[in-house]
Formats: structure tokens, C-alpha cells, sequence
């Protein structure tokens, strides 16, 4: 985020917010993966291996696990709002269906399973800054301002980091 970065602006959510973006925008690659497939968009199984780490991994990192379950089940939602978007945009429009089908368990969830790990690094850094507040909020809306900006995101992924940024201020 160069230009957020030069203008001081950023805040103590910069990386937490790069991070999930980065997470919405592999939901394009897991909606690829699952378009013109019978592999539904969700996956009741999958979501609770994520969920179930993200508890694990949060005790073993000392922090509480019950508020970082609730951040990935944002998360979570967040890729499904992506998902559903842009399986409906390729039904009415099918010029823009992807060309390719990435393999979603071999390319597209070990990008996932990274991208846990480094959220969870990122919600441990930001524990102090994330108690819930009013300056809280303020930090969380400014990134996600900055976010959109920098990313020049759709309404569509506007919308899913909206989602996924809600529970940022409830460590
Ligand atoms: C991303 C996927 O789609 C959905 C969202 C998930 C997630 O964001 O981790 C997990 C399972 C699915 O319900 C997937 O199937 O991997």
C-alpha cells in the first residue's frame, strides 16, 4: 500500500487488512476452481478443518481461541459472498467465466492454510489495538477505506471486505 503508506494514514490494521484481502481475492480462485463443477460453493467439512486449526493454533499461540473462530468465520463468509457473486455474474455472463480451473485442494487451499497462519501472526500483533472501542472502529474503518482504494476493489469485494472486517475490534 504505497500510497496509504507514504500518507501515514495506514494504522495499526494495515497488514491484518492486506491479509484478508488477499484471502478474498483467492475466493476468485476458489470460485474458478468450483464453477461448472458439483463441488458446492459450501463446504460444512472444510470450514470446520479451518476452524478447528484456528482454535488449535490460537492456544498454542496463548491467545484466547473464541474471538479468532469468530474472525475466520468472517472470513469465511467473506469468500462465500465472493463466491456467490461471481458464480451469479458468470451464469448471466458467460464471456467472463474463467478460462482455467485451478485444482482447488492441490493450488487453491494450501494458499488458504498460509494465509491462517499469517492472520493469526497478525491478530496475536494487534491484540492491544484491536480492544473493542471507539478508536478501534475508527482504525478498522480507515483500513478498510484504504484497502478499497488501494486494490481499486468491485462492489463485490468491497462488500467481502466489509464482511470480513466486522469482528477486527473484539479481541
Ligand atoms: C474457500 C472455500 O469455500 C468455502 C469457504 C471456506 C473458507 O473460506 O475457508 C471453506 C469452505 C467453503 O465453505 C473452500 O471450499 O475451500
Amino acid at each position: 500500500a504505497p500510497a496509504a503508506e507514504h500518507a501515514g494514514v495506514a494504522g495499526p490494521f494495515r497488514q491484518l487488512t492486506e491479509l484478508a484481502v488477499q484471502r478474498i481475492q483467492l475466493g476468485d480462485l476458489v470460485a474458478a476452481a468450483k464453477f461448472g463443477t458439483t463441488q458446492p460453493i459450501d463446504d460444512p467439512v472444510r470450514e470446520k478443518q479451518v476452524l478447528d486449526t484456528v482454535a488449535a493454533e490460537s492456544v498454542r499461540l496463548g491467545m484466547a481461541p473464541e474471538p479468532n473462530v469468530r474472525f475466520f468465520r468472517a472470513q469465511i463468509e467473506a469468500s462465500k459472498v465472493v463466491q456467490r457473486g461471481l458464480f451469479s455474474r458468470w451464469e448471466r455472463d458467460p464471456s467472463q467465466r474463467p478460462s482455467r480451473r485451478p485444482d482447488l485442494a492441490r493450488q487453491v487451499r494450501p494458499r488458504l492454510d498460509r494465509l491462517t497462519a499469517q492472520l493469526l501472526g497478525e491478530l496475536r500483533a494487534t491484540l492491544e489495538a484491536r480492544r473493542p472501542g471507539v478508536v478501534c472502529e475508527v482504525r478498522r474503518i480507515q483500513a478498510e477505506v484504504t484497502a478499497v482504494f488501494v486494490h481499486r476493489l468491485d462492489k463485490l469485494h468491497r462488500d467481502a471486505v466489509t464482511v470480513s472486517l466486522r469482528p477486527v475490534c473484539a479481541a
